[in-house]
């Protein structure tokens, strides 16, 4: 049997390579040639061309061993988004982010995609065709979007092109699409429970929701534009599926496409803001007594019933960045994939 040869400058390591982006951008890499290792607190799935390497991204004594020989590091690691848990954010996403990049450098890594957040200008106002010229925000409205801002700063302020070490930020918006554990999930089960029948706001504000295909075209392109002398060096990028939505059409779609009914009243932002805020406060008196995880916290209510869409031009002018999949495809598959979740009538 022929061997297929492996070009050294495609070996990578998909940091988080077991979640729900990691392991769709394991999949696109092994299509395009690429050597791929999987570095991972847990092992979310088996694939036998796939080396996996089981460990936590703050001990550098874990990550060594799945940099060896790589050129490519890809970060999409980080802890979920709703865990509420202030130090485990600083710990993966800020100090564990900087072990990573002393690591790559230890094993001489040259190129470093991270996973950023478009959240990191998002301060809970409206954002129209945000660009990457944005300041980050100055009051972020969560730990998570706090820790991925530390983050980014620090993975773009570490690109040193004299030294061989280039680094790039990807910064999509509400990836979705089959596998992912959260989106349709939390809809169907907040349908299911009968709280899904209010729309926060008017209905009418865009958002960006990114198909995970489109993100990690833009991830795979961006390692590939990622050279000494190009614009991309140590720069932010945003990656959408250049549709933005109003928030609540995008949800009734996926409910109404799973045979549940779409949200038909509306309540007013400011109301709904502040229930969330006085809420947050309530939680945050008791905390010491009962630990409580509220579904509507003010970043939710924010998320749900402002604008925030962003502008890629800035990807399509660099790295030559197009959606691959549109929002319509992306939604067909994405229903079609959760069928199992279907309410039967
Ligand atoms: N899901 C979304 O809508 C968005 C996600 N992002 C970012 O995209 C990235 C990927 O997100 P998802 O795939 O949705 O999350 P996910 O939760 O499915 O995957 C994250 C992976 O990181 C791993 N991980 C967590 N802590 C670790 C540690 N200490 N050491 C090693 N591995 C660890 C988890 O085990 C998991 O497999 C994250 O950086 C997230 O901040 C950015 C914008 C939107
Ligand atoms: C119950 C409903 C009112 C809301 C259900 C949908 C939400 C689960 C999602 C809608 C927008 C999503 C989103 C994220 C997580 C899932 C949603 C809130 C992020 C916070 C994930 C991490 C990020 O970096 C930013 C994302 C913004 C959009």
């Amino acid at each position: 049997m022929a061997t297929r040869l492996r070009p050294a400058n495609k070996k990578c390591t998909v940091i988080g390579g077991c979640g729900f982006l990691g392991q769709y951008m394991v999949e696109r890499l092994l299509d395009k040639g690429y050597t791929v290792n999987v570095f991972d607190i847990r092992q979310g799935f088996q694939d036998e061309r796939v080396q996996f390497f089981i460990g936590d991204l703050c001990s550098k004594k874990d990550l060594l061993p799945a940099l060896q020989g790589v050129n490519v590091v890809f970060h999409c690691a980080s802890p979920d988004p709703f865990s509420d848990n202030k130090e485990l954010f600083y710990r993966v996403n800020y100090t564990g982010t900087r072990t990573v990049i002393e690591s790559c450098k230890e094993a001489g890594v040259q190129k470093f995609v991270l996973t950023s957040s478009a959240s990191v200008i998002f301060e809970g106002k409206d954002i129209k065709n945000g660009s990457e010229d944005f300041p980050y925000a100055k009051h972020p409205m969560d730990y998570y979007t706090e820790s991925k801002i530390l983050q980014e700063k620090e993975v773009l302020s570490t690109n040193d092109p004299e030294n061989n070490f280039l680094t790039v930020a990807i910064r999509p918006h509400g990836i979705f699409g089959p596998r992912d554990p959260r989106l349709v999930y939390v809809l169907v089960e907040t349908a299911k429970s009968g709280k899904m029948k209010c729309m926060i706001g008017n209905g009418k504000n865009l958002v960006d929701f990114t198909y995970v295909e489109n993100v990690v075209h833009g991830h795979i392109l961006a390692a590939e534009h990622l050279h000494k002398d190009s614009p991309l060096c140590g720069k932010a990028y945003h990656i959408t599926n250049d549709e933005p939505i109003p928030f609540w059409t995008f949800l009734s779609r996926i409910l109404i496409g799973l045979n549940y009914e779409e949200p038909k009243y509306h309540i007013p932002y400011w109301l709904a803001y502040y229930l969330a805020l006085f809420v947050s406060l309530l939680v945050f008196i008791i905390s010491p007594f009962i630990k409580i995880n509220p579904t509507f916290t003010p970043m939710k209510v924010a998320l749900a019933g402002t604008y925030h869409y962003y502008s890629c031009e800035k990807a399509k002018k660099d790295m030559g960045y197009k959606p691959v999949v549109s929002l319509d495809q992306a939604l067909e598959r994405t229903i079609q994939s959760h069928s199992h979740l279907r309410k039967n009538s």
